[in-house]
């Protein structure tokens, strides 16, 4: 089925939205069940899925006072890359099933708003259209898979493309258990593909009767016995610095840093492994053990300029945002996925003012209670 175009109320509605709660009831309306509960779900109960935000909403604040907040600098850096916000866009597959503009519009809106968008393997849109939309805000996101040869041309096109970074995702080699996509088989409708790893062709082979397609496809073309011994191969085929996303102890932090990786902490939206621990409350042990060796980003249940902040102050150098991406680009295409971004700075430039900070340098661990 296709999402069909946002109408005029559609966007009317969506300009009239104050927070990224009011843009997701808008997103989610739009879009039919196959669709909605691929993007929804988490694994089996989803304790990881509601814990990633619980967790992020029940840190407290330490504010300081009486300090000049007449100007406040939001900028951030990633790899290099100056930021306007310590916030991009997580890697998503099929952004397609959202809005006929698929990952165009999701990076485009990365452009406009200063940030960074990372593109999924599992696209709906072939990298070099991404690349020009991204206007050099663009990070790649790897799904290793057992063809090597097809992920070296994989790759190699995101360099071309003008990737700047390769985002290891590590935390899937088999894909968690989205219930509602098995009890509804889970299908991607005819008219979108996956250009970097599959024709149209072999997709439509891909057997359903059992469950949902995304199951059958993903675990025919990922490799599962890559280890940490295998990182060597990935680094010899790229000059791009490489990301480990998934990350959510000291011990592979310390790993990933001694295989010259940064970190990425996530559990995948809590659509991984049940009841796995959030994503926040990991970020202390991955940062004291990175010891600021590598850089530490993490994604998971970030939908207020106080959670950016809270991530911040556990050592995260910018966050990134999954599903209110998608439903942004649900909403409105680029103009939702831009209106999420745009009230999101100004939540984070807000909650830094009240909490007596004028940068993001200034945000540290006193920042929270203990
Ligand atoms: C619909 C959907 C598709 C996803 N596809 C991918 C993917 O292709 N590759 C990947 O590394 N992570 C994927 N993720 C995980 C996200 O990158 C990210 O870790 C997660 O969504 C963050 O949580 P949040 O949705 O609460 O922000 C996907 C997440 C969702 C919701
Ligand atoms: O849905 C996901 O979380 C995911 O990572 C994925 C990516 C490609 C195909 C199927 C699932």
């Amino acid at each position: 089925m296709t999402t069909p175009p946002p109408t005029a109320d559609d966007l009317q509605a969506l300009a009239e939205a104050v927070n990224l709660a009011e843009i997701e009831a808008l997103g989610r309306a739009r879009l039919d069940r196959n669709a909605l509960e691929y993007y929804a779900s988490g694994a089996n109960d989803g304790h990881t899925l509601r814990a990633n935000r619980e967790d992020l909403a029940t840190l407290r604040l330490r504010p300081r006072m009486l300090v000049d907040v007449s100007h406040i600098d939001t900028s951030a850096e990633v790899l290099g890359l100056p930021l306007d916000f310590p916030v991009g866009i997580a890697p998503s597959a099929f952004h397609g099933l959202a809005h006929a503009d698929a990952e165009r519009a999701t990076a485009r809106a990365a452009a406009a708003a200063g940030s960074v968008m990372t593109l999924s393997t599992f696209s709906n849109t072939p990298i070099e259209e991404v690349g020009q939309a991204a206007a050099g805000r663009l990070w790649f996101q790897l799904y290793l898979l057992r063809d090597r040869e097809l992920s070296r041309a994989v790759i190699a096109r995101a360099e071309a493309s003008g990737a700047r970074a390769l985002v290891f995702t590590v935390d899937a080699p088999y894909l968690g258990r989205r219930e509602a996509n098995e009890r509804h088989h889970f299908a991607l409708p005819p008219h979108l593909s996956a250009p970097h790893v599959v024709s149209r062709a072999e997709l439509a082979q891909v057997e359903t009767d059992t469950g949902s397609q995304l199951t059958h496809y993903f675990q025919n073309l990922v490799d599962k016995a890559f280890t940490w011994n295998d990182l060597g191969w990935l680094r010899a085929q790229t000059r791009l610095p490489i990301v480990l996303k998934g990350i959510l102890t000291a011990e592979d932090a310390e790993l990933a840093v001694q295989h010259g990786c940064h970190v990425w902490v996530s559990n995948h939206g809590g659509r991984q492994l049940d009841t796995a621990v959030s994503a926040v409350a990991a970020l202390p042990e991955v940062a004291d053990a990175v010891a600021g060796r590598a850089e530490v980003y993490l994604d998971g249940g970030v939908t207020r300029g106080t959670d950016v902040l809270k991530a911040v102050a556990l050592g995260a150098r910018a966050v990134f945002l999954g599903r209110a991406a998608l439903w942004g680009l649900a909403a409105g295409g680029e103009a939702g996925v831009r209106q999420t971004l745009e009230l999101l700075r100004a939540e984070v430039r807000l909650a830094l003012a009240l909490s007596g900070k004028q940068n993001l340098r200034q945000v540290g661990r006193d920042l929270l209670m203990r």
